[in-house]
């Protein structure tokens, strides 16, 4: 069977709840390298790594949060025209499920400066796992690995 899935995987909720929607970016360096932001303490999964990115609010295109979320996070510029649809994570916590689009971004204005304390760290594709990630990260790694 191709990627481990099966019948003995982990069974959708019976009734998933709100589904949240949240658009992140894989922000890449000319290295190559990814930005990850650590969660602050007193938010819910603090201490775990992230790809930048927000919940999209009333109104909002998913591209149109991430523009925002980049401005506010991380002090930088982006645009429509440089978000890449790269991948997507669909994950059930315990009270939300989690629907959030990934864009690529390789182009910017500005430098990246946590704008709200956060640690950032640039990061190779094949070193993601030695930051530990939101369970609805983990499918993201080989993706992101294979594709870099
Ligand atoms: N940005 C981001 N959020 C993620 C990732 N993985 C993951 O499970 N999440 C979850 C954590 C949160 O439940 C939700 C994002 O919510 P958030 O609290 O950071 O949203 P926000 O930036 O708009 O912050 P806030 O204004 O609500 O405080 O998505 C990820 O890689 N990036
Ligand atoms: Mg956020």
């Amino acid at each position: 069977m191709s990627g481990g899935c099966g019948p003995e995987g982990a069974p959708a909720p019976a009734s998933p709840g709100r589904v949240i929607l949240v658009s992140a970016v894989a922000l890449i360096d000319n290295d190559g390298r990814i930005l990850l932001a650590q969660r602050p303490e007193g938010k819910s999964l603090a201490g775990l790594w992230e790809f930048p990115g927000g919940k999209v609010e009333p109104g909002e295109t998913p591209e149109h949060a991430l523009i925002r979320e980049l401005k506010e996070e991380l002090g930088i510029d982006t645009w429509h025209s440089c978000l890449a649809p790269l991948t997507f994570a669909s994950h059930s916590y315990e009270d939300f499920h989690l629907l959030m689009p990934v864009f690529a971004c390789r182009r910017w204005e500005g430098i990246v400066q946590p704008q709200e304390g956060q640690k950032l760290a640039w990061v190779r594709a094949r070193d993601l796992r030695d930051y530990p990630m939101p369970p609805a990260d983990e499918p993201l790694i080989p993706i992101l690995r294979d594709w870099l």
